[in-house]
């Protein structure tokens, strides 16, 4: 065991997702409570087990969580919805949270910082009501203690502002003012309950717990989450969370803390404060402002959040940087200085040695899971000694850096990307003529009638679109009976379409698993594990692709579909493409070239596959970005930047469209309220968007911005199973029209509609086209598009009864 080495969580899905099917058999009511938890179990000692074996010093516990941590600790406080609050305190209950149970519907789930994984955001109710029961907790904590001995077991709270700051004020309409005081009484009301739990976990003989406040690094953001840091940690020994007789490890994460809070984390009276080191710039706050001699250092320097190795050049001179920043305040610097990863590892998939020939996919032996980050952590930790002895990083790590090399030799020149970029010129990031003149020139090519009708791009995903995908990959179907059959569903797909009357149509998406998966497999530069799934929210998983190399795409992506679709109908088809944010976001990026320098080579692959759609006769191309706001920093002042490259990278695939080719793009997921500038910077020529809120304020800040573009937002959420009747899409409609003038309107569900069954799309997708063409005559609006359509029977779809699921 080493001693100054700490982790700070570890996945928790299990090496091939045991966690996930479980639970899922659970829910299904196919396994009982024990037997599942007798897998998580499993799973958590398994865990302990390989950080126990890797030689971590301090190992976390209690962070092994069922559905989502934030989740678990809103169960443990007891803060529980009054919807919910008639069920007993538990895992099911805590299910029902994040799940919904009849007439109880589920917590909002969001991104937790700028990752992208969701937790279950907690609801803030009036009057405060918290019933804290830590008993499942504390006997995690027991197990850790029973397994690696009361010393070794750090266990991990969720910090009171984090978790006050995540949550929001049941009322979705409570002002900002009372949003800020609910927070405060609730912060009132659970200082008292962890000073009281920590001095359990002190009485159960652990000497460190860790307290996770991420959000102090979004310090700069805010007064009053500042005054709430101020409330619950202060420099004096009568603070009640710090008072206990037990070590206490603050631990921040995703950024650095800023300078200000910096100053006033050190000056507290915890045993050690724990900093990211791969994000943002600890590094100068420590050079800067000194680190207090009585303090460890947890130095998060091992990346928690990507699948690469640790290279040794870099953590080297880190770790020799961090330690005579520390040297001058403690002669013994390097003693206070303890390795660690920089966040929980649930970020990364599990172990990296059954990804069979990844390595040589990649380029070279430098990727590491959460096994190897904490072989990872323990290695750096060992050789802090040799470090700041001198001795140089080749000497130290000798086979990771020869690994190291060899990859950067494998990736240089093997694409003309380089070249493409650096000629780039003002032009080929924007449109080759104003809105204006296109908006006119796309309305002589595409004679669409006003407030044209649409849809996102994906239909159903049946059983049988997802056998086809499975059979292809295992070899069981050829590509030519494989391209047979997902011609078939694009001809069923614009059959439906046409008869439903709707004016621009969509191939359907059959041949897509996954939106960035899709393109990210004809890109060179990118690699696919096989088993690489980090936990996306609950029991869902992603296996996020690892970029490796320069992007290119060596031949046509999209084309044959669209034109299999486009020789089908006389009514424009629109090509879909992924937009290079979202390719990007959803990935895990490189770490030798910026984001930014990667999101412009996506978008170069995308701008070809642009041009190629062009010349097979596409007319309205629609570029997905429902991901470009989540890549937003963390850091206040950082955004501008993002939000520029972003914008630039979108252009940098879309400017090559002639002008009357109408490009489309789509975001969900998204409150605009703070990138409307941004928005309107893609000067897409329409945008279909999320639009949750009832209340129109989505629409209405579109307007006060002066937005002039189109917009779709969605006129149902796609995510319920209901079909909206006719006469609820009426009113969405007409309610838009009083906010946005009926030019500059698309009619579209609010995404995609791969999730649903056919009998739900049809039914919702007839009743849209209904409520349109009512109120176009409602309106004095020709319904220029003319054709006779026919209505598919089955009059049960049109009322707002759910049906049955597929
Ligand atoms: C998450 S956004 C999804 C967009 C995609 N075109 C679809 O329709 O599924
Ligand atoms: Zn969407």
């Amino acid at each position: 065991m080493v001693s100054n080495s700490g982790a700070l969580g570890f996945p928790r899905m299990g090496p091939n997702r045991e966690m996930k099917f479980a639970l899922e058999k659970h829910w299904r009511g196919k396994m009982d409570e024990a037997s599942m938890l007798a897998i998580a179990r499993d799973v958590e000692q398994q865990a302990w087990g390989i950080q126990m074996d890797a030689g971590v010093g301090l190992i976390s516990a209690g962070d092994h969580c069922l559905y989502d941590n934030m989740l678990a600790w809103t169960e443990y406080l007891g803060a529980v919805p009054k919807r919910h609050a008639h069920l007993a305190p538990g895992n099911e209950r805590m299910f029902a949270m994040a799940r919904g149970i009849d007439n109880a519907p589920a917590l909002d789930m969001t991104k937790f910082f700028d990752t992208n994984y969701h937790y279950e955001v907690p609801e803030l109710e009036t009057p405060v009501a918290l019933q804290p029961n830590f008993a499942n907790y504390l006997e995690t904590i027991s197990r850790g203690i029973a397994k690696m001995g009361a010393d070794r077991t750090a266990p991990v709270v969720l910090g009171p502002v984090t978790w006050v700051h995540l949550a929001r004020h049941a009322n979705a309409e409570a002002s900002e003012e009372a949003t800020t005081a609910l927070k405060d009484q609730y912060l009132d009301a659970i200082l008292p309950v962890y000073a009281a739990l920590i001095g359990k976990l002190a009485a159960m003989g652990v000497q460190e717990v860790q307290l996770h406040e991420p959000a102090l690094v979004m310090w700069d953001s805010s007064k009053t989450l500042a005054a709430m840091f101020k409330k619950a940690y202060f420099a004096n020994k009568a603070c009640p969370m710090l008072s206990a007789d037990v070590k206490v490890n603050l631990v921040t994460f995703f950024e650095d803390v800023g300078a200000e809070a910096y100053q006033w984390v050190t000056a507290l009276p915890v045993s050690a404060i724990s900093l990211d080191f791969t994000r943002g710039d600890s590094l100068k706050l420590v050079k800067g402002y000194g680190f207090p001699k009585d303090k460890v250092l947890g130095a998060g320097i091992i990346d928690g959040r990507s699948p690469w190795a640790m290279e040794p050049a870099k953590v080297v001179s880190l770790v020799r940087e961090v330690a005579s920043a520390i040297m001058p305040a403690n002669p013994n610097g390097s003693d206070n200085i303890r390795v660690q990863a920089s966040c929980n590892l649930q970020f990364v998939p599990w172990d990296v040695t059954c990804e069979g020939d990844l390595a040589e996919k990649v380029g070279g032996d430098v990727l590491a899971f959460a096994v190897q980050k904490v072989q990872e952590i323990v290695a750096l930790a060992e050789a802090v000694p040799k470090i700041t002895a001198g001795k140089e990083a080749k000497d130290i790590f000798p086979v990771l850096d020869k690994a190291w090399k060899a990859f950067s030799a494998s990736v240089t020149d093997n694409t003309n990307t380089a070249k493409r970029l650096a000629g780039l010129t003002e032009a080929s990031f924007s449109r080759p003529a104003p809105f204006k003149e296109r908006v006119a020139a796309q309305q002589k090519s595409l004679k669409l009638p006003v407030l044209p009708t649409t849809t996102i791009g994906s239909f159903p995903q049946t059983a049988a679109v997802r056998k086809l995908r499975r059979e292809f990959k295992s070899g069981a179907l050829s590509a030519e009976d494989y391209e047979r059959a997902i011609d078939q569903q694009i001809s069923y797909a614009i059959g439906i379409q046409e008869a439903l009357g709707l004016d621009i149509l969509v191939h359907g998406e059959a041949e897509r698993t996954d939106m960035v998966e899709f393109f990210g497999q004809q890109f060179q530069g990118f690699a696919f594990t096989s088993n690489g799934w980090v936990q996306s929210y609950g029991s869902r998983c992603v296996r996020p692709p690892i970029i490796h190399g320069d992007v290119s795409r060596p031949t046509a992506m999209t084309t044959r579909e669209f034109k299999v679709a486009q020789e089908l109908t006389l009514r424009p088809v629109k090509g879909m493409l992924t937009g290079p944010v979202t390719i990007l976001n959803w990935s895990f990026p490189r770490l030798d070239v910026s984001r930014k320098e990667q999101a412009f080579q996506i978008a170069l692959a995308i701008s070809d596959e642009v041009a190629d759609l062009e010349a097979a006769g596409c007319k309205v191309i629609q570029v997905d970005e429902p991901a470009l706001r989540e890549g937003l920093p963390l850091k206040p002042l950082k955004k501008a930047d993002y939000l520029k490259w972003a914008t630039d990278s979108f252009l940098l695939s879309t400017a090559i469209a002639k002008p009357e080719t109408s490009i489309h793009t789509h975001m969900c997921y998204c409150d605009f309220g703070d990138c409307m500038e941004a928005i309107d910077r893609l000067d897409a020529d329409v945008n279909s968007i999320e639009n949750a809120r009832s209340d129109n304020t989505t629409l209405q800040s579109f307007k006060e911005f002066n937005y002039k573009k189109g917009l779709g937002p969605g006129l149902y959420d796609i995510h319920s199973p209901v079909v909206p009747p006719v006469s609820t899409l009426q009113d969405k409609l007409e309610g838009f029209l009083k906010v946005l003038p009926k030019e500059q309107l698309v009619c579209n569900p609010d995404c995609g509609l791969k999730t649903r069954t056919w009998p739900q799309v049809l039914g919702a997708l007839r009743n849209l086209v209904e409520a349109t063409r009512n109120v176009r005559t409602l309106n004095g609006i020709s319904d220029a598009s003319g054709q006779a359509v026919t209505v598919p029977s089955g009059g049960h779809a049109a009322c707002c009864t759910p049906v049955a699921a597929h």
